[in-house]
């Protein structure tokens, strides 16, 4: 069971744009698109359509749309209240691709609502795998929130994976090895910020690869950091290997990135090896940028097969 912590989730709102985007000018979109979002919902719906069985836990109000909707999907939905409604965030995609977002900044959590959803997910840990803490924090959550999560759900058997950025992911760097997760999911600016790299030189797996190490040595126990479209590293005691995409057809890179972690994760719950690990989250995440909007992979979409993975260790070959 994958159990999954939004701390902040949102509705999905995606332009279709027929043209390149240009500011200050007014432009058609081909479509408009509304959906559940926020990351440890996509976590869930692509843990669900794999068959993964899964719990989504996020703040929301009772009966509200995204709860009801989400349901209608089979999605098994914890909501925490009292809460405020679900942000939204925008998305724009240009025909080449390219993804621009506006994220809104959420209802304000009030410290009872904190801990409520922290309790919550303590429980539902005691039958998890893993518990992934996936995306922002609302306004009111102190930035050091996650790192206190995660020392809460040491007491369960679960191993925890998240996924996060700006402060909440650096308070969590500051406190290592205190707090340190089983998994960390940066992209490259994220790793950047919290390894004191320039994001630039992240383009090159093997710079990615010695700048997630510095988080293994500070506790963390396995670094997937992903690249774009330069694919994805994986860092653990266990070695160091980078996978290349398979050639994709960018349609929104939204949601590629929780897609590549739920990949990971699949991949470990089957019990397979660390490179095939590695491939089957850059398989999932390409198969999500060349799905529209907020839209995740169904099994039959991903192309683990055309995804090559290299020992970046190869004198040892890893342990
Ligand atoms: N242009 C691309 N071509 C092929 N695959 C891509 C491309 N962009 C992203 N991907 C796939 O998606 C994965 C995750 O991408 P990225 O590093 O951009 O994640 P992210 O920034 O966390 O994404 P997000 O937060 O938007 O979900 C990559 O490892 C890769 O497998
Ligand atoms: O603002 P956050 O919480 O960092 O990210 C939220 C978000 O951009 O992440 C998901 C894609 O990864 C989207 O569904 C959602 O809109």
């Amino acid at each position: 069971m994958i159990v999954t912590l939004t701390a902040n989730p949102s509705i999905d709102h995606t332009v279709m744009l027929t043209s390149p985007l240009r500011r200050g000018e007014v432009l058609r979109a081909r479509s408009t698109t509304s959906q559940p979002g926020g990351k440890g919902v996509n976590i869930s719906g692509a843990a669900y359509a794999a068959g993964v069985p899964t719990r989504a836990v996020f703040p929301c109000p009772d009966l509200d749309p995204m709860i009801t909707e989400l349901r209608a999907t089979g999605l098994d939905v914890v909501a925490v209240g009292p809460a405020g409604q679900p942000r939204i965030n925008t998305t724009v995609t240009e025909p080449d691709g390219t993804t621009t977002k506006l994220n809104g900044p959420g209802a304000t959590a009030t410290p009872a609502l904190l801990d409520a959803l922290a309790a919550r997910l303590v429980q539902e840990a005691e039958h998890a795998g893993w518990v992934v803490l996936a995306g922002s924090l609302p306004p009111g959550a102190p930035a050091g929130w996650y790192a206190e999560v995660v020392s809460a759900l040491r007491s369960t058997g679960a191993r925890i994976a998240v996924d996060t950025s700006e402060a909440p992911l650096e308070a969590l760097a500051a406190r290592l090895p205190a707090g340190a997760p089983d998994l960390l999911k940066p992209n490259a600016e994220e790793l950047a910020s919290i390894t004191g790299t320039d994001a630039a030189t992240l383009d090159d797996p093997a710079a990615a690869a010695s700048a997630a190490r510095t988080l293994v040595d500070r506790g963390v126990a396995a670094v997937l950091a992903t690249l774009g479209a330069n694919g994805a590293v994986l860092v653990s005691a266990e070695g160091t290997w980078h996978a290349t995409p398979p050639p994709t057809a960018v349609v929104s890179t939204v949601g590629a990135g929780d897609s590549s972690l739920f990949g990971y994760l699949l991949a470990d719950l089957r019990g397979l090896s660390a490179p095939e690990r590695l491939g089957l989250a850059v398989a999932y995440g390409s198969a999500a940028a060349g799905l529209p909007g907020t839209t995740l992979p169904t099994p039959p979409q991903v192309r683990a097969d055309l995804v090559s993975v290299r020992d970046l260790d190869p004198i040892t070959g890893g342990l």
